[in-house]
């Protein structure tokens, strides 16, 4: 059986610090990732010269998880906020620091929660594997939710490959008034921050963990999202830092999962499944996404992804599915050109509304 994250802090937090405490007391793990027999986490000291004199501790705090059973491979980062470290300006910034539009200072460490008041829920969409459709999901979704009056905003948190400025037509970039504030864009009735707003397009991010952090925080608590009844975050796929920082920090009220049918995808979606669940993220329901086709010359109706695994493993796990959305052409096509086929009319813009009735009937929000 993998080992837990529970037993993994219990580990650490038998590793006293010279100045008192340990590391978990004081707040110190951030990024702890369980895949399989690997373990990695990020030792965060307050300041660089406190990070310098840990490197023994970093050593010992990897030597005890290695101990324990079911773990074969361990890595430990020391890294560090402080004075000493100093903001990157955009004109200047590499790719691998995290864009700061001028709104100075390293991001934060945070032990409150980060979701601002205005947010009544945050609901993240995850898949566990990538390219099943998430990102076309939660700009469809997010559509839908606002033509039915919700007040919804949509963050793509997906940091390597973010393609809602694509999905929902963004054309210009976003812009701090102040330095202070970031502005979101409106589009199609949903206000909308994306990573791919702060960055060259075309330039890749390469960023640690502690960058990741920096940037959600970033864009969740340094972006005017205004009075919101629902923020869907579009995640990476997958169960890596983003994801648990977003659930750990940020106050998420549940999680969707998007799938497609066949056993390879269905096979992450379940550790998707349980990343949530391990983080105490209520699972709000499964959707089923490539489901059927229908092909437009001859209407046979074919199953290219298989069907129905997606309802037979909501109903296993006791949680509803919340749709099963077609392959469709046009969905393909109306995402690729910047407005989301829920914002029209039609069978598949009528699908994405019954989804969103039934999100509205969770009783969410
Ligand atoms: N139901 C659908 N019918 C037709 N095409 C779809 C459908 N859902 C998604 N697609 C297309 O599949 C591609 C991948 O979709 P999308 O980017 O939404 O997936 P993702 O899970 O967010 O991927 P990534 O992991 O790369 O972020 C896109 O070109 C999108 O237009």
């Amino acid at each position: 059986m993998p080992v837990t994250r529970d037993q993994i802090l219990i580990e650490l937090e038998r590793l006293t610090l010279p100045d008192g405490g340990n590391l978990v007391s004081r707040d110190m793990i951030r990024a702890l990732t369980i895949e399989g027999d690997s373990v990695r986490f990020v030792i965060e000291a307050p300041d660089p010269d406190i990070a310098r004199k840990m490197d023994a501790i970093r050593g010992a705090a990897e030597d005890l998880v290695a101990a324990l059973p079911d773990v074969s491979r361990v890595s430990a980062i020391l890294t560090a906020h402080g004075p000493s470290q100093k903001a990157p300006t955009p004109s200047s910034a590499p790719s691998d620091q995290p864009p700061s539009l001028k709104i100075g200072g390293h991001p934060k460490p945070q032990t409150a929660p980060l979701k601002p008041a205005g947010i009544k829920h945050i609901v993240a969409i995850g898949s566990g594997k990538g390219g099943v459709g998430k990102s076309t999901v939660s700009s469809n979704l997010a559509v839908a939710l606002a033509r039915q009056g919700r007040r919804v905003g949509l963050l793509d948190a997906d940091i390597y490959g973010p393609s809602q400025p694509r999905m929902m037509g963004a054309t210009k970039r976003a812009a701090s008034a102040d330095g202070k504030v970031i502005e979101p864009l409106h589009l199609h009735g949903v206000t909308m921050m994306s990573i791919g707003l702060m960055m060259d397009e075309g330039k890749a991010v390469v960023w640690r963990g502690p960058m990741l952090m920096g940037a959600l925080q970033q864009m969740i608590g340094q972006v005017n999202w205004g009075e919101l009844d629902v923020l869907l975050v579009d995640l990476p796929p997958g169960t890596g830092d983003v994801q648990l920082t977003l659930c750990q920090r940020a106050d998420v009220s549940g999680a969707i999962i998007v799938s497609t049918p066949q056993d390879v995808a269905l096979l992450d979606a379940r550790k998707a499944i349980d990343m949530f669940q391990t983080l105490k993220t209520p699972i709000l329901g499964l959707i089923e996404n490539m489901s059927t086709f229908v092909c437009p010359h001859c209407g046979t109706e074919s199953h290219p992804f298989g069907h129905g695994g997606v309802a037979a493993e909501a109903d296993k796990m006791g949680v509803p599915l919340l749709g099963a959305l077609p392959l469709d052409l046009d969905t393909r096509l109306a995402g690729d050109g910047g407005t989301p086929i829920a914002a029209g009319e039609g069978a598949q813009a009528q699908a994405y509304a019954q989804l969103a009735q039934r999100m509205i009937a969770t009783g969410l929000f």
